[in-house]
């Protein structure tokens, strides 16, 4: 399996803070769709948070995404779809986990719905791009090896 078949998800901090007992029906649901290859638990240092979220430096949410990704623990995972004739991971995740801001999420059936809290504590992170994905997975899981 290419690599770029892969999306990397985050587990935000919110939920492991105030939603703890939610994750292993979390895990599951996602489960259900997707494969789950890789997972961990850990904590961003700033900087690390700062390196992670480069692209926003400068948008009026960054500081207080870079203070809010490092300030507890989350979970990384690398997943990739079920279906076996989807071509990429992408697009099917960040639609499992809903739209960015908090009111749109609510009004459908999402992850971010149904867990986040705010626009910037909205619960899970999916890569935007394939390219994003690899490097992301490479952040996270350098070790990290497609099947084939
Ligand atoms: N307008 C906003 N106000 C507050 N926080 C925001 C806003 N827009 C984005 N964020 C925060 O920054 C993160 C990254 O923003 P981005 O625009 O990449 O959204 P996304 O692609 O839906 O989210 P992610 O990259 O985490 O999957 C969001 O997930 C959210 O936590």
């Amino acid at each position: 399996m290419s690599l770029t078949r892969y999306t990397l998800a985050i587990i935000k901090p919110d939920i492991l803070e105030k939603q703890s007992k939610s994750i292993e029906k979390i895990l599951s649901t996602i489960q259900e769709k997707f494969i789950i290859h890789e997972k961990k638990q850990l904590q961003l240092t700033i900087e690390q948070a700062e390196q992670f979220y480069s692209d926003h430096r400068g948008k009026f949410f960054y500081e207080r995404l870079v203070c809010f990704m490092s300030r507890g623990p989350i979970i990384p995972l690398v997943l990739s779809e079920k279906n076996v004739n989807s071509s990429s991971s992408i697009k099917p995740w960040r639609d499992f986990i809903g739209p960015t801001h908090r009111d749109k999420a609510r009004e459908i059936n999402c992850l971010r719905g149904q867990f986040g809290t705010s626009d910037t504590k909205n619960a899970f992170h999916g890569s935007g791009s394939e390219k994003e994905a690899v490097d992301e997975i490479k952040f996270f899981f350098p070790d990290f090896k497609s099947d084939l």
